[in-house]
């Protein structure tokens, strides 16, 4: 990985960090992180692991993450479950649409989304939740969700289906929730800057299944188009069929080749935001040439929904105005969604 050519100007408080420097980087591998240290009672070693966080973001947003703590036996449960339902027939996922839902829950088919507009649609399904308990019982909705307030759906003939997402999502919200200090380190900010931003997590996931794609592709209609993230990052399995591209600085796409134990960990819009695009996401896409069928889940995290995007002090400067107008996450997550599935309304 290319060394990281960040400065940070020295006697200011809370010190700013230089923006725009991963632009230049023609990063050409993803780099591997070792989580161990993430819970350590030692603060220099949670500083090394924030260090090589804080490189890997500002020189390439994406990193494999490995000791993640998601045991195999959790993503096992959530995978065949995963598979069980894309075999359903069409009539029973539809009767799930994403397009019933007014907070983009449910069943994405063939085409139902364009993640990048200069396309024609993703060539992949989908089935999206959002945060929901386990124990039933506890489940009345929760409050200050804003645009994104709304429940799930599930099918109604799967046993053990519900069981076997939420399983996972709650231990990828728990591994989500070991990251945040870790990037607030990475940002020179208190280990606790996130945490009041993120009390009722904010985190959507997805399941999602790619048919494998042979012949001549279409380049307008792929796995799933260029785009970037919309919450602060995503905690990304995927199967062992090699399909996630990284786009670097030359334009040169670079494989996310899948490494066993290991998840994908990539930046998304919302820490642009918060970071005045010191951590920039990186666009990225995924294809499915490989003649098999591939699966893979995402679990972006995003702030609390009706907490205000704006950007942290110590990323503003007067050479260095804030880029985004404040909006608060809700409204912004709602705002990217409906632009995807505008076109299949
Ligand atoms: O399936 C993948 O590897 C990537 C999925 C993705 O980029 C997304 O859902 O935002
Ligand atoms: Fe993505």
């Amino acid at each position: 990985m290319p060394e990281s050519t960040a400065t940070e100007c020295s006697g200011q408080s809370p010190p700013f960090l230089a923006t725009n420097v991963r632009t230049d980087s023609t990063f050409e591998e993803i780099p591997v992180i070792d989580l161990s240290d993430a819970t350590s009672a030692d603060p220099m070693a949670r500083r090394a692991l924030a260090d090589k966080i804080r490189d890997a973001c500002i020189n390439v947003g994406f990193v494999y993450v490995k000791n993640h703590g998601i045991p195999e036996v959790v993503i096992d449960n959530a995978v065949n479950a995963a598979r069980t339902f894309f075999k359903l027939p069409l009539e029973t996922k539809m009767s799930l649409d994403i397009h019933k839902s007014p907070n983009f829950k449910g069943y994405t088919g063939l085409l139902g989304e364009n993640t990048n507009s200069e396309n024609r649609g993703d060539m992949h399904e989908g089935f999206d939740i959002g945060w929901e308990e386990l124990e039933e019982a506890g489940n009345a909705l929760r409050g200050g969700d804003g645009a994104m307030a709304g429940g799930n759906v599930w099918p109604s003939d799967l046993p053990g289906f519900r069981e076997a997402v939420l399983s996972y999502y709650h231990a990828g919200v728990k591994l989500g929730k070991l990251l945040f200090p870790l990037f607030a380190m990475a940002l020179d900010v208190p280990e606790n800057f996130f945490d009041d931003k993120t009390t009722k997590p904010a985190a959507i996931m997805r399941l999602l299944y790619y048919p494998p794609q042979t012949g001549v592709i279409d380049d307008r209609v792929i796995g799933i188009g260029a785009h970037t993230d919309y919450e602060c990052f995503t905690i990304l399995w995927q199967d062992q069929v090699q399909a996630l591209q990284v786009l670097n600085a030359d334009g040169k796409w670079i494989d996310a080749v899948p490494i066993p134990g290991t998840l994908v960990v990539n930046l998304g819009d919302q820490f642009a935001r918060w970071t005045n695009d010191v951590f920039k996401s990186t666009v990225h896409r995924a294809v499915n040439r490989s003649g098999v069928e591939r699966y893979s889940i995402p679990l972006f995290f995003g702030s609390d929904y009706d907490v205000q995007l704006q950007p942290i002090p110590g990323c503003v400067s007067e050479d260095n105005p804030p880029k985004y107008e404040v909006v608060t996450a809700g409204d912004y997550v709602k705002s990217r969604l409906e632009e995807t599935y505008a076109h299949s309304k």
